[in-house]
């Protein structure tokens, strides 16, 4: 579903010119979560926002659900193939509109028809009531706000979501039910998830397989099974594992 070959991501001009992102592949299969980690600065998000089209100065090739697509999605079809969730559901969700408009305004952008009928279900689907369409974001939880977020992501029905820490701006309490409900949503629709986090449990939780990333490269690949047995050949990996764990 996911295929990245040599993937450079830059920002700046001149001699301002950064190069964030160094020669980094990886292929997700359908299905399977992909966790990317390491220290903060070390290009996670930047893979994420070159994949979703947010941001565009990036060369190499990314290839989504079989078609390769270009930095700036010139092509509006592969706008529909990834969605993203944030860290932080208040900023990504306007104050001001609705759960309901919230939910509904990509598929307003998209010209589709049956809103009210969609964003019903897709409150379903992520385990809210149908009344909270009608609600405002200061109205509801932060673990409540995350799902709107959600449900707005699957509304065009993408067969990949890209997940940006989704869970460390929340409570611990409601952390694990935002993850059931993404591991749920996962099987039950077949999605493929690539996900940034930093906390080594959301990685045990959720991760088929993680790329360990540092200095802009992919230091390494393990798959759950390997990082649950701490066969890890990068001194770095270990480093990084057992500051989570003591985190
Ligand atoms: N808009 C930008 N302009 C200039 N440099 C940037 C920009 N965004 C990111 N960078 C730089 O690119 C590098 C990678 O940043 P990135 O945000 O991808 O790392 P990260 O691993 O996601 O970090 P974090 O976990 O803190 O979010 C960093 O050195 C960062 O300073």
């Amino acid at each position: 579903m996911i295929e990245v070959e040599d993937l450079q991501v830059f920002y700046g001009e001149g001699r301002d010119r950064f190069h964030a992102v160094r020669d980094v592949s990886f292929r997700v299969e359908k299905g399977e979560t992909y966790g990317l980690v390491g220290e903060s600065g070390s290009g996670k998000s930047s893979v994420l926002n070159a994949i979703a089209g947010r941001h565009s100065d990036w060369t190499g090739t990314v290839r989504l659900a079989g078609a390769e697509v270009d930095p700036r999605r010139r092509n509006p079809a592969d706008r529909q193939k990834v969605q993203i969730v944030f860290q932080d559901p208040f900023g990504a969700i306007h104050p001001k509109h609705t759960i309901g408009g919230t939910i509904a305004e990509p598929l307003a952008i998209n010209r589709r028809q049956n809103r009210g009928e969609t964003v019903d279900a897709l409150l379903r689907q992520v385990g809210l009531p149908g009344r909270f369409r009608y609600r405002y974001p200061h109205q509801i939880s932060g673990g409540q706000r995350q799902r709107v977020s959600i449900a707005r992501a699957l509304a065009l029905q993408s067969p990949i979501l890209l997940l940006d820490e989704p869970t460390s701006a929340l409570d611990v309490s409601v952390q694990a039910e935002i993850l059931n409900l993404l591991q749920d949503l996962r099987r039950d629709q077949g999605l493929t998830y690539l996900m940034v986090t930093h906390d080594i449990g959301v990685v045990g939780h959720m991760c088929d397989r993680i790329g360990v990333m540092k200095d802009g490269r992919i230091v390494e690949e393990l798959t759950k099974a390997q990082l649950v047995r701490g066969e890890t050949a990068h001194p770095f990996t270990r480093e990084l594992l057992s500051e989570s764990l003591l985190g």
